[in-house]
């Protein structure tokens, strides 16, 4: 885009915040190190913290209320809890400028679109948007595998929203265009899925009293990403992860057969259906990963994933079935999901886990070796056990809506685990640097 088209912009034009928590405020950040002046709210009673917080920061100005934010932006930005879209923006809406453009940073795009459509005025124009990455990561520091940031021209001319592109630009993430409907189709396959998979782990390891990384089986190469990335869901915020599926109209049929998929693998192997087992696998395999031709470079290499241990890695580390992992091929199977499609519109985490499925699948002798001890290897059935009714839990809790169910799961699993967070955290992100920066887009 032209900047000069865009010259002068800047003097004139301010950007509104509404709902100052982790996103709402590194968007603030951002935009006003970029040089715009930024009006931002957050609930009235955290008014004058953050007055105090911003003080320094001449180009952000804060108001005690949304009403006040609106009337006097340009563009509107909600970043709120996906779940409170709807009351937030019915009481906020019917306050916008006249003729501004608004927008929201919700995870899942069909509430947050639902409710703009009914609480704005109708001279107003709506552009949303999706970092498809936490707050804390640098999208500009990893140029190999950059963040992706969704943009959406719901109900704005061409006009409006090339300014809106022009704005967020200076987040320094890939644009990639896409409707609301297409984005909820397209994470509910990256993020929700791919965080149902993670969050039955740590349950599991929760429901056993583990800490996996004190365990032979749990250490060294796939277990550390495993792990590290568990950890890392578990120590942020639950409304951002229940939102993201009880909200995305498409994400129950994905977490319902992640869950169906470990299940019917757990009763193979249980069985000793070695065949079968065998068979449904290899099938799957080649479904998700047989246009990948076997020169082609993998998306994580060996000695990288083994650099990032919370423990130390046994001399003989005991084998494991990945029972996690051959279900998520399984469920991409049975969906006629093709993973690598969505890679414009990943995030870091899908990214990972997608490599850690290709790193399996992809080497023919460690996956026979799998399928191999899935059937003659008893030692961690009860391990599995809890496993599928991990992801059986979290699948009726979405299912269900059960923002409470799942906030109660959360909760109590990320107790547990929290006196690990430093630690998962520093080796996480180190982890996470290294292993993006050696992956392709
Ligand atoms: N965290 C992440 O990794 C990402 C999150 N998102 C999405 O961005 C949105 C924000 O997430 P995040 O910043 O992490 O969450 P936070 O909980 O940190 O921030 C949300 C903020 O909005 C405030 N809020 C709620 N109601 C109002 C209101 N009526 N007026 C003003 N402020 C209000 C909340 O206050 P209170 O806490 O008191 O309710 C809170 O401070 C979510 O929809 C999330 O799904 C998108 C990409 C990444
Ligand atoms: O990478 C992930 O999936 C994360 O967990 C971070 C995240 C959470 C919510 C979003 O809407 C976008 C990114």
């Amino acid at each position: 885009m032209a900047s000069s088209k865009f010259e002068g912009m800047m003097d004139s034009f301010v950007v509104g915040i509404i709902g100052m928590g982790d996103m709402g405020k590194m968007y603030a950040r951002r935009l006003s190190d970029a040089g715009w002046r930024v009006n931002a709210c957050d609930r009235e009673e955290k008014y004058q913290s953050l007055c105090e917080e911003f003080a320094e920061r001449k180009r952000i100005k804060i108001f005690p209320n949304g009403h006040l934010v609106s009337r006097a932006s340009d563009y509107i930005i909600y970043n709120v809890e996906a779940a409170s879209i709807d009351k937030v923006a019915s009481q906020y809406g019917p306050s916008t400028k006249q003729g501004a453009i608004v927008g929201g940073q919700t995870s899942c795009k069909a509430p947050e679109i639902a409710a703009f459509e009914i609480h704005l005025p109708g001279d107003v124009e709506i552009v949303s948007c999706h970092s498809l990455h936490g707050p804390n990561v640098d999208p500009r520091g990893q140029p190999l595998a950059s963040h992706s940031f969704v943009l959406i021209q719901h109900r704005a001319s061409q006009e409006s929203f090339d300014k809106i592109e022009h704005v967020l630009s200076c987040l320094g993430s890939t644009h990639v265009y896409l409707s609301a409907t297409k984005h909820d189709r397209i994470t509910a396959d990256t993020q929700a899925v791919t965080h149902a998979a993670f969050l039955s782990m740590g349950k599991a390891w929760h429901a056993n009293a583990q800490f996996p990384w004190e365990i032979a089986r749990y250490v060294g190469g796939i277990e550390n990403v495993k792990i590290n990335l568990t950890l890392r869901i578990y120590s942020q915020k639950w409304h951002v992860y229940a939102g993201l599926a009880i909200l995305n109209p498409y994400a129950k049929e994905q977490i319902r057969q992640y869950a169906q998929s470990v299940t019917d693998l757990y009763k193979l192997m249980l069985g000793g259906h070695r065949e079968e087992l065998k068979t449904r696998i290899k099938k799957a395999g080649a479904s998700v990963f047989g246009t990948q031709n076997g020169d082609q470079e993998l998306l994580l290499q060996d000695e990288v994933l083994d650099r990032f241990s919370l423990g130390n890695k046994p001399s003989t580390p005991l084998p494991n079935n990945h029972l996690s992992l051959l279900a998520m091929v399984d469920c991409w199977s049975q969906l006629g999901i093709v993973p690598y499609d969505h890679m414009i519109c990943s995030t870091p985490l899908f990214r990972l886990w997608l490599g850690v499925t290709e790193y399996l699948f992809r080497k023919p002798a460690l996956l026979d070796d799998v399928i191999r001890i899935a059937i003659e290897d008893n030692t961690f059935r009860s391990d599995d056990l809890e496993f599928t009714f991990a992801a059986r839990g979290w699948s009726d809790c979405v299912t269900f809506g059960d923002f409470e169910g799942y906030k109660d799961r959360f909760l109590s699993t990320q107790k547990f685990f929290e006196p690990r967070f430093p630690d998962a955290t520093r080796v996480g992100n180190e982890m996470m640097k290294t292993i993006l920066q050696n992956t392709k887009k």
